[in-house]
């Protein structure tokens, strides 16, 4: 039995771009890596949770993990809480929030200029208000997650994300009759914490700087926590997962990993590389599955930069070096959870890149890792056909039949 190595690179798969001579960004970087695992593997085409889905980082990781969002999923709040450190309860409401900019009632920049560091703008939002206490935490950047606590609550409240740039601010709704308290107490919260980032001192200083104001929260994801089998029940594996993202830590945490700390891992473009790709090697002795997730591709495809997508693939490529030496002991594989093309800024329903390779693997005949050339090789195949292919090469999966 061979341990397994699954690295995904968030929002990997592109299209085609002028600006890097109408190739995409794995087509024009500089990758000996992985196109050596593709050259001594198997590969093809992937479509996160089903053909033509544009699936979020939420739902395709779950699927690719062998959890059929359709059954597990309950929305991205819960995730992101956990993956924060929250401890969230039964009955608990937790949502993803964004720090945003607005201008004259209009959101100026959904991510507040990716702002760096909100703990100070979440610890002043912090209150309880008709018997309702409001956790928000801090993620990476912009993000951070918003745990509402209290009897009663529904999580069939609307988001307040407008998920485009001059729009108008907005406050949640009920989607049905039992949310309504929980709409209109959420909606004091942020009618309250619009007063309070307004004036904030953090906010201020970024106005005098020049910076965009993070003055606004919007939420979205509303969900419960979800019930899901461990992942040592379903496989059998002891499994751990390096990431910084904290929606990545949260759906690894739900599912039982060991959550690694790695010096110098951001959840940025501008994370440690190698320590990243070292602490999972290093995870390898003493798990049987490690997940690995990049959040770079992702970041540059909603920031519609090519070059830094590029970049970030090359990064990744040159930390991967030294795998090459662990195909005999184990199965690589290297994918996206869904494409974020630079063209068009986020999530689209385009199939990603996959390739798996091991010692002693029928290779297919595709030599370099891209969306093209993959299309080429052996897989056309969904986010929920992962799990079976890395089974069966691990010589890990149980007969089906006698
Ligand atoms: O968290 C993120 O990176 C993206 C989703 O991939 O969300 P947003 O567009 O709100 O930044």
């Amino acid at each position: 039995m061979k341990k397994i190595l699954l690295i995904i690179l968030d929002g990997l798969g592109d299209r085609p771009n002028r600006a890097l001579g109408n190739k995409t960004a794995l087509q024009a970087a500089f990758k000996p890596n992985l196109d050596y695992l593709a050259d001594n593997g198997v590969t093809g085409l992937m479509s996160p949770v089903g053909f033509g889905i544009r699936s979020g980082s939420d739902t395709s990781h779950l699927s690719i993990l062998g959890y059929n969002p359709r059954e597990y999923y309950t929305g991205r709040g819960p995730f992101e809480a956990l993956g924060l450190g929250i401890d969230l309860q039964p009955g608990d409401v937790a949502f993803r929030a964004n720090f945003a900019s607005v201008e004259n009632g209009r959101v100026t920049d959904r991510r507040a200029g990716r702002i760096k560091d909100t703990t100070e703008l979440s610890r002043s939002l912090e209150t309880e208000i008709d018997g309702v206490k409001f956790i928000i935490k801090s993620g990476v950047e912009h993000r951070a997650a918003l745990v509402i606590r209290g009897p009663n609550l529904s999580d069939r409240v609307s988001e307040t994300d407008p998920h485009a740039i001059n729009s108008d601010i907005m406050l949640t709704k009920p989607l049905s009759p039992e949310a309504e308290f929980t709409s209109s107490v959420i909606n004091k919260f942020l009618i309250r914490s619009r007063e309070i980032l307004n004036n904030h001192e953090v906010n201020k200083k970024r106005i005098q700087n020049g910076e965009k104001p993070a003055n606004e929260i919007m939420i979205r994801g509303a969900g419960k926590l979800p019930e899901m089998p461990s992942f040592e029940k379903l496989y059998g594996l002891k499994a751990a997962c390096v990431s910084g993202t904290p929606l990545i830590r949260g759906i690894a945490r739900m599912a039982g990993f060991d959550i690694l700390n790695v010096s110098g891992m951001t959840g940025r473009t501008d994370t440690n590389y190698e320590n990243v790709i070292s602490a999972a090697v290093d995870a390898l002795k003493t798990h049987d599955f490690v997940l690995v997730n990049i959040k770079g591709t992702d970041i540059a495809g909603h920031d519609r930069k090519p070059e830094l997508k590029r970049e970030v693939i090359e990064k990744t490529d040159r930390a991967m070096e030294g795998l090459k030496k662990l195909l005999d002991t184990t199965v690589i594989a290297v994918t996206g959870d869904h494409s974020t093309p630079c063209s068009f800024g986020d999530h689209t329903g385009d199939p990603v890149p996959i390739l798996i390779s091991t010692s002693g693997i029928t290779r297919d005949y595709v030599k370099t890792f891209d969306e093209a050339s993959v299309s080429l090789g052996y897989y056309k195949i969904t986010s929920l056909d992962i799990m079976p292919l890395l089974l069966s090469y691990s010589d890990r999966s149980e007969k089906y039949g006698a």
